[in-house]
């Protein structure tokens, strides 16, 4: 087993993402010591009683004194306010990285309050459920997923290189961008389709003669898998919603267009067009399947290592 990474990993948010990461650091012996910190008492006690951690506070500027790594994973809206409570206690020279679902309006929250000599490497595991709590954890949930830093200009190379060591022990690949690019591709590849089932679900549960008993007896199908998304926690999504607001209206706005051609289409009876259309998008999810990154396959698993 080799020697732990970092001295002392804080985690402030005990939630799917930052209970994922204490069960997977704790697996790899990635830390000494294991500090656990989030906001409610009645979250703290479960991260306790599932033994998550070595030490457990709802004052988050005690869990991260000391530590040489500090996790923020909380709910994007909460980033600055968390920066600007811990930022007093973060050991100079620390790693202070997170895992939102946007990157630049955390940087404009956070980056303010960070003091002289840490090192903020904002960070995104693409990698969740509909899940969240510290019960919906699990160590394997960063296996072969992307892990995408948006570095600042002044980044410390070597902190970078020490938290990419840290994700690629997790399990995860490595990516770096800048944060206008991430926020952008995030917004059509994760952040729509959230959005598009939050607002199916709810067009199908509006219907009168759509009763709930037909949605949960037909869901077998495609609409099963809306439902799925549309499960997610409104917390988490209001504020990614909140804080990624234009590139999500930019994308908001091309699906649009794109969907009223389609509409056009069926309205029209241009079977030619639906067919191209159908035809297109078929080939992008052959591709996916056949680059082996079809992470829901039976066999990806095996798939991975073989790549590797
Ligand atoms: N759920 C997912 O699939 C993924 C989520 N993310 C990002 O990870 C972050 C955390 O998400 P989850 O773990 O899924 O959420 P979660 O809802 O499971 O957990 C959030 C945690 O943050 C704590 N918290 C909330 N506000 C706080 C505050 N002001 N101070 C301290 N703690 C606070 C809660 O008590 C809870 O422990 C979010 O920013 C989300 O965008 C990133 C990748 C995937
Ligand atoms: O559950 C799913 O399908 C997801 O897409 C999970 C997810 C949600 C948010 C992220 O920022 C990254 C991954």
């Amino acid at each position: 087993m080799p020697s732990p990474l970092f001295e002392k990993i804080a985690l402030v948010g005990i939630g799917l993402i930052g209970s994922s990461l204490a069960r997977v650091i704790r697996r790899e012996n990635l830390a000494g010591h294991i500090a656990i910190s989030t906001r409610s008492a009645a979250t703290l006690a479960r991260a306790e009683e599932l033994g998550l951690g070595d030490s457990y506070s709802t004052d988050a500027r005690d869990a991260v004194r000391d530590a040489d790594l500090v996790i923020v994973s909380v709910p994007v809206g909460s980033s600055g306010a968390v920066a600007e409570d811990i930022a007093p206690s973060l050991r100079k020279g620390c790693i202070l990285t997170d895992v939102g679902s946007t990157k630049a309006s955390v940087i404009a929250q956070m980056q303010p309050f960070v003091p002289e000599g840490v090192h903020f490497i904002p960070g995104h595991p693409l990698a969740g459920t509909e899940k969240s709590g510290p019960d919906a954890g699990f160590a394997d949930l960063f296996t072969n997923r992307w892990c995408i830093f948006t570095p600042l200009p002044d980044t410390d190379a070597e902190a970078l290189e020490k938290l990419s060591e840290f994700w690629r022990r997790c399990g995860s690949n490595i990516d770096t961008m800048d944060a206008t690019h991430h926020d952008m591709t995030l917004a059509i590849v994760s952040h729509l389709p959230h959005i598009i089932a939050y607002n199916i679900v709810g067009t199908a549960d509006d219907l009168e003669t759509v009763t709930k008993s037909e949605v949960i007896k037909y869901s077998a199908s495609g609409f099963r898998d809306f439902t799925r998304l549309a499960a997610s926690d409104p917390t988490m999504w209001r504020d990614v919603c909140l804080h990624n607001k234009d590139a999500i209206l930019e994308m908001l706005s091309r699906f649009s267009e794109d969907l009223a051609s389609l509409q056009r289409a069926i309205r029209w009876g241009d079977g030619d067009k639906l067919f191209d259309i159908f035809t297109r998008t078929r080939a992008i999810r052959r591709s996916i399947v056949e680059a082996g990154q079809d992470t829901d396959a039976p066999d990806f698993g095996r798939q991975a290592a073989e790549r590797k």
